[in-house]
């Protein structure tokens, strides 16, 4: 049985005793009404880690970064480090969200060093994927998705690749209202499995989760969620109220 997960991606956003308050509800909402069967994330800034570790149950609820550093250690002013993640408490890390992408130039090359890093050190990559609007409207999606991840997590070994959560978040969806159909979901979900099962078998491809991302909310969470390939959700803007994220966990 492949795990449901729901990981929220707090952006940036919230400041320390905000994210430390919403952690706090997170976990009491979580531990009287949550779904016992469902994983769940708290993607937080990194100066948050250590304090939402400290907040939660950690043994309900994980902790992530939503990026690391591309070097392991050294004169990279600024930059965190997947060992200083780790060193945190926190066990996942974010990794190639769209917005890094778009907005810092993150190439598949300094994704698959990060990928690398954050394997390294123990922490589990949420990996995302996903098409612009013109990709989409030119339907020619599959081909595009395919490409990122022949480019990236493709090149890992297959014990490496089934450590892996695998986030599929078209770009005209994020924070837009948009949220893709179930149809739209489950359709793209199922071609990233089956490009899964013929570069590593169908037994790893069965494995891994894909997680939905885009305007993903408590009203159409059980939609998306009921197809047979979302195995649950990367959560932006609904994972900033306790009460809409636990709707969306408690959406299965
Ligand atoms: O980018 C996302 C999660 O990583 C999705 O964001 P929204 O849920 O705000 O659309």
């Amino acid at each position: 049985m492949r795990k449901k997960i729901v990981a929220g991606n707090w952006k940036c956003n919230t400041n320390l005793q905000e994210g430390i308050e919403l952690a706090k509800a997170v976990d009491a909402v979580v531990a009287s009404e949550g779904a016992d069967d469902v994983v769940v994330v708290l993607g937080t800034p990194f100066t948050h880690l250590t304090k939402v570790v400290e907040s939660v149950n950690t043994e309900r609820i994980g902790v992530s970064a939503q990026n690391c550093a591309a070097e392991a250690k050294g004169a990279f002013t600024g930059e965190v480090s997947a060992e200083m993640v780790k060193s945190t408490g926190a066990e996942y890390v974010i990794l190639g969200h769209s917005e890094r992408r778009e907005y810092y130039g993150e190439t598949s090359e300094t994704l698959n060093k990060k990928l690398a890093l954050t394997l390294e050190n123990g922490l589990t990559p949420i990996y995302c994927c996903g098409e612009p609007l013109e990709i989409r409207e030119a339907e020619t999606q599959n081909e595009f998705v395919k490409k990122q991840l022949e480019e990236t997590i493709f090149t890992l070994s297959p014990d490496d690749f089934k450590k892996l959560i695998i986030a599929y978040e078209p770009i005209w969806a994020i924070g837009t209202g948009k949220t893709a159909t179930s149809e739209q979901a489950q359709e793209i979900h199922a071609f990233i499995r089956s490009t899964i099962a013929e570069k590593f078998g169908e037994e790893i491809a069965e494995g891994v989760s894909i997680l939905y991302g885009g305007s993903c909310k408590p009203s159409n969470a059980k939609e998306l969620f009921a197809n047979k390939d979302v195995d649950g959700g990367l959560i932006g803007g609904a994972s900033l109220k306790a009460e809409d994220f636990l709707g969306i966990i408690n959406g299965f």
